[in-house]
């Protein structure tokens, strides 16, 4: 089967992607694959970020039609060097909420675009600073499910938009894919968003 070389190709679960990429009028088709998540001994968060993202789009790249773009991202919610991934249970997400309280942290998300062995990565790193959050507030935020799949505990996109204080940088890249370095790198692979059309 050999692929429509207009069509883009996104490995990824996250609905937030996929809606992200609707955004800017770059419709897919999505490549349901599973990578390994775990930091390695001694890895930094950029390695980190970029590593799982090649990982992605080259576990993409096998599953979709020969010749496909293939467009994979990660993102990770970094405090004090420290990656805070996504929850594993209520104790854990407030930890994380609490943690964030009051203080800036980064969020690093890498966006991957391939086409066979061709590969290319962008790494964008924004600042999100909270506002101090009252230990009742976390309770209740735990309690609307919000927190449950997502980097960090929370999303800036949703009920958590009342924390941020502070934001330098991406803020697509937050919610999961920074669209103008995605943008960018989809039109050296030839598909173009809204711009084009
Ligand atoms: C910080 C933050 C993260 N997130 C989400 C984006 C990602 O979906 C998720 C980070 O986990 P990822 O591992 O980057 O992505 P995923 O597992 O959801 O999807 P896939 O690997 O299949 O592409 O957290 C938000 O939606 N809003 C936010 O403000």
């Amino acid at each position: 089967m050999s692929s429509d070389r207009s069509l883009l190709y996104l490995a990824s679960a996250s609905p937030r992607r996929r809606e992200l990429l609707e955004q800017i009028g770059v419709p897919v088709r999505l490549v349901r694959c599973a990578v390994d998540e775990q930091p390695l001994a001694d890895e930094s968060a950029e390695s980190y970020v970029q590593r799982v993202t090649r990982d992605k789009v080259r576990a993409g790249v096998a599953l979709a039609p020969a010749g496909a773009v293939v467009l994979a991202a990660d993102t990770a919610v970094v405090l004090d060097g420290t990656i805070l991934g996504k929850p594993r249970d209520r104790d854990d997400a407030l930890r994380t909420l609490r943690a964030l309280s009051g203080r800036e942290h980064q969020v690093m998300t890498a966006v991957a675009v391939a086409r066979g062995d061709e590969l290319q990565v962008r790494l964008v790193i924004s600042r999100v600073r909270f506002r101090p959050l009252a230990e009742a507030e976390l309770a209740a935020y735990w309690d609307t499910g919000e927190p449950q799949d997502k980097a960090g505990s929370y999303g800036i996109q949703g009920l958590a938009a009342v924390f941020v204080a502070h934001l330098e940088g991406s803020y697509s890249a937050v919610v999961g894919l920074p669209l103008m370095e995605t943008a960018e790198l989809l039109d050296r692979f030839g598909i173009r968003c809204w711009q084009a059309r």
